[in-house]
């Protein structure tokens, strides 16, 4: 791909279908020939030209508006043509095929995806921190994400990393000097506070990668299984987050047999929400097939959400059946435990936690297999999550929820009451002891109502790791943490090197050298050719 860098390229840069506007855009070091031939006249610099675009025997194609962009003032940084025509996939292939014609002389061809702004990146116009940034931006799922996308391509994460680098440029270069005059090192290096420079740059390098973490979240999202027993109400679940009739809902046990999967957003996190088909034995082979892609999504998951039907949590045959599901969840994934149809519970069965007694987190026990939730009317609740929709009822998770999750280390994430429940009816029952201590609370709500939906997504977005406001945060991609990563790992080894009492200045300075490399890498400076051709092949085409 770099090897052909100085080919003439040509694409529709605009979506595939119809569009009011669609856009063929050609880049090469000069487009004149191009231009006479489709355009029929010169265009001026950067302005728009209105005109027919000519097909070889001189009819036209289509009228549109022509710009040439002259090297290197250009996207690309090459001399740029654009030509803007109405938006149909036929006429756009009729304009690139006439651009690839009238530019056979100069070997024009059809762009490989990215390759414009590979060419703007090689021609110095963005680093490649921006360049990625444009992806990110096209990519973008959410609000929060196209926001920071936007940042860094304006080229805030670029100079902070810039900062950061010649912090670490101005310690090698004082380490480097005092490598000539080694009687003086000790003197030298103390002078001039090596310690506190490097103690800043990696006080600094702490930020920027907490910055950049949340922006990996904010590009990737988490993937969140909706998993439980048939007729829970997961698909009432999907469609209460996403706000849209996405799953079909029936009384009928057993009725998702697919994976059906959104992308919701929380507070500008994506979460990509997936209903699976109710885990069941003895299910027909259809649905079978869909609880095997159920385990199959819950091994993928970041998160799972497993419902429980409250209605049902007295039926001892259900509570088994959970607890054989919660027996094979895998361990390494966060589970939250999530107690549904609370509308459908008369507010007397659930029974208020008081509020001194809080759930703690607790050991993994071997026996949860065989530890089977409680119904909420004979186990008294310690600890719970209040809705915060519903002001008038006080729905409380029972003490039991989630007992056989215990493995999970979402289950130590609840929220214990800080107030006393007001519901008149509900008797406060002494607790327990060694029941509640280990009974960690789940969260109760109704898909149907809409209670206790926002417990749930604030919760998510804890197990996501979400901490920041948007506006501080950077889009990042694993490449760049991992970089990051290495950038720490170095400076580590230089404060050992620094911290001896012999130092050996020949190491801390290598060290230094290896994290300013790594640092560099984000932005392409120090960046292999392969690794480039990967980054840019992800791109849409035309782009
Ligand atoms: N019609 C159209 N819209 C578009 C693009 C495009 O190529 N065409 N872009 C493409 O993806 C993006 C804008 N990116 C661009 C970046 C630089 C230049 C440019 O001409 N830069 C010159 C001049 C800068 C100046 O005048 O200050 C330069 O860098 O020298 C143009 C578009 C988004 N919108
Ligand atoms: N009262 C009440 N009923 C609910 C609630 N959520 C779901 N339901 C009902 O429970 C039944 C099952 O709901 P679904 O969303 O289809 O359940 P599911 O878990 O996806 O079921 P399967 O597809 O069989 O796995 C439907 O009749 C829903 O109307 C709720 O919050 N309150």
């Amino acid at each position: 791909m770099l090897a052909r860098l100085d080919q003439p390229i040509a694409a529709i840069a605009t979506a595939p279908g119809r569009g009011a506007v669609g856009i063929v855009r050609v880049s090469a070091k000069d487009v004149r020939a191009v231009i006479d031939a489709v355009c029929g006249r010169a265009l001026k610099p950067r302005e728009a030209t209105y005109l027919a675009f000519r097909a070889a025997d001189g009819s036209a194609i289509d009228q549109g508006l022509a710009i040439h962009f002259p090297a290197p003032h250009s996207y690309t940084g090459e001399d740029v043509l654009e030509l803007q025509a109405h938006g149909g996939p036929v006429v756009l292939q009729l304009l690139l095929a006439r651009c690839l014609q009238a530019g056979a002389s100069i070997q024009l061809r059809v762009a490989e995806p990215g390759e414009f702004t590979q060419r703007a990146f090689l021609n110095g116009k963005l680093d490649l921190a921006q360049a990625e940034a444009i992806a990110d931006l096209i990519d973008a799922s959410t609000e929060a994400a196209a926001r920071s996308a936007t940042r860094s391509l304006a080229g805030e994460f670029s100079r902070e990393i810039h900062a950061l680098r010649d912090a670490l440029i101005d310690l090698r270069m004082l380490v480097e000097a005092t490598l000539d005059f080694p009687e003086e090192e000790i003197d030298f290096l103390q002078k001039a506070d090596a310690q506190g420079q490097l103690d800043r740059i990696q006080s600094n390098l702490a930020r920027v990668m907490q910055r950049a973490q949340q922006g990996a979240l904010l590009r990737e999202g988490i993937n969140v299984v909706i998993a439980g027993q048939p007729n829970a109400g997961k698909s009432s679940l999907l469609n209460a987050l996403a706000g849209a009739e996405l799953a079909i809902v029936t009384p009928v046990p057993g009725t998702t047999r697919d994976v059906v999967r959104q992308t919701i957003q929380i507070e500008g996190v994506p979460l990509h929400v997936v209903d699976t088909a109710g885990l069941r034995e003895g299910a027909d082979q259809v649905e079978q097939i869909g609880i095997e892609r159920a385990w199959g999504q819950i091994e993928k998951a970041d998160a799972v959400v497993f419902l429980h039907d409250l209605t049902r949590a007295d039926a001892p045959e259900y509570r088994a059946a959970d607890a054989a599901i919660a027996a094979k969840l895998p361990g390494d994934v966060p589970v939250v435990d999530v107690w549904n149809k609370v509308d459908a519970v008369a507010a007397s069965s659930v029974i208020p936690a008081p509020s001194s007694v809080t759930a703690a987190p607790s050991p993994v026990t071997a026996a949860t297999s065989s530890v089977i939730p409680a119904p909420p009317s004979v186990i008294p609740a310690q600890a719970g999550i209040q809705s915060s929709e519903a002001p008038g009822r006080k729905p409380w998770i029972p003490a039991s929820a989630g007992m056989t999750l215990l493995a999970s280390p979402a289950t130590v994430l609840s929220t214990p009451s800080p107030t006393a429940p007001s519901a008149p009816s509900a008797p406060t029952l002494p607790a327990p002891a060694g029941l509640t201590l280990s009974a960690p609370a789940g969260l109760t709500l109704s898909a149907r109502t809409g209670e206790g939906l926002d417990a749930l997504r604030k919760k998510l977005l804890e197990l996501a790791g979400w901490q920041s406001a948007p506006e501080g945060v950077f889009i990042a991609r694993e490449r760049h943490l991992h970089a990051l990563r290495r950038v720490d790992a170095h400076l580590m080894d230089a404060a050992a090197q620094l911290a001896r009492a012999a130092q050996a200045l020949d190491l801390l300075a290598e060290e230094l050298r290896l994290a300013q490399n790594a640092l560099s890498e984000i932005t392409g400076e120090f960046t292999a050719d392969d690794l480039l051709g990967v980054i840019f092949s992800r791109f849409c085409i035309g782009k």
